[in-house]
């Protein structure tokens, strides 16, 4: 059986006194499609920032692709290969669609700091072969009409869906989503869905979601887990995750869009 590409062996995390997240062990295997889920304040994204390197976690291991990623910046778990999107929007929003694209494909460039300084003809090369490949980047997110507009400027579903080409730019092999649907009606979350199942086969991805669109975590998470209080307390495909007592004990009295 082949290593999975992320694991998360009892990560906790606390802030002063208060236990954000305890006992955090998840398993993803390359090319699953897994969800995260909780009510508010479970501490979804505060495993996402652990994930990252945001937040350093106060006890346990996490391994990715091979790699303990424990003590590693932000930028450097970028690299490593994972990129993800934010709750709220983070956007250059004063740049235009294409260069909110290029900026995240800029660690992907051929060219070398100095040819950039001195503009040298591989300079050029590398920046048109660059501003093609976003294009055509764009093109598979609908959004390669809008290049040219500022990005502050789209409509917000359209803004959503370009956090994910620029997150995707950057080429990783894991995707963290963070609530991609918040903010969306039903349209624009059916076409959300849609966008992540053709990206994960399009680009090889392993997708970690935190969503509260049941219907969507539900419509295409192969496996849940499910946080509460900064603790793991269920784990399985969704239809176990749905029947799980202690999982509807959890929602009671959370406002969730379908059963759970
Ligand atoms: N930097 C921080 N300092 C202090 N407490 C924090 C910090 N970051 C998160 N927390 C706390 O950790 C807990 C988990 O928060 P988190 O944002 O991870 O929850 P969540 O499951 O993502 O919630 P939501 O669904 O509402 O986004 C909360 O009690 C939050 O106040």
């Amino acid at each position: 059986m082949t290593n999975p590409l992320l694991k998360v062996d009892n990560v906790g995390i606390h802030f002063g006194g208060l236990k954000a997240v305890s006992g955090f062990d998840i398993t993803l295997n390359e090319g699953e499609l897994v969800g995260l889920i909780g009510p508010n304040g479970a501490g979804k994204t505060t495993s996402f920032n652990m994930l990252t390197g945001v937040y350093k976690p106060t006890e346990g291991t996490i391994i990715f692709d091979g790699k303990a990623t424990k003590n590693l910046l932000p930028h450097q778990v970028t690299k490593l290969g994972i990129s993800r999107t934010f709750q709220n929007i983070r956007l250059f929003k004063e740049l235009s669609v294409l260069d909110n694209v290029k900026v995240a494909n800029h660690s992907l460039a051929k060219h070398s700091m100095f040819s950039a300084i001195f503009r040298l003809p591989s300079f050029f090369v590398g920046e048109e072969k660059m501003t093609e490949e976003s294009i055509a980047f764009l093109k598979i997110f609908g959004l390669d009409q809008y290049k040219d507009e500022l990005s502050k400027n789209l409509p917000y579903g359209m803004q959503r869906r370009l956090e994910i080409a620029r997150a995707l730019a950057a080429g990783p092999k894991l995707l963290l989503l963070d609530e991609p649907a918040a903010g969306m009606n039903p349209q624009e979350t059916r076409e959300l869905m849609d966008l992540i199942s053709l990206v994960r086969k399009k680009f090889n991805l392993t997708i970690l979601l935190i969503e509260h669109d049941m219907a969507l975590v539900m419509g295409i998470c192969e496996r849940i887990y499910v946080l509460d209080h900064g603790q793991l307390i269920a784990s399985g495909t969704p239809e176990e995750v749905q029947n799980d007592p202690k999982v509807i004990q959890a929602y009671l009295g959370e406002e969730v869009e379908d059963s759970c």
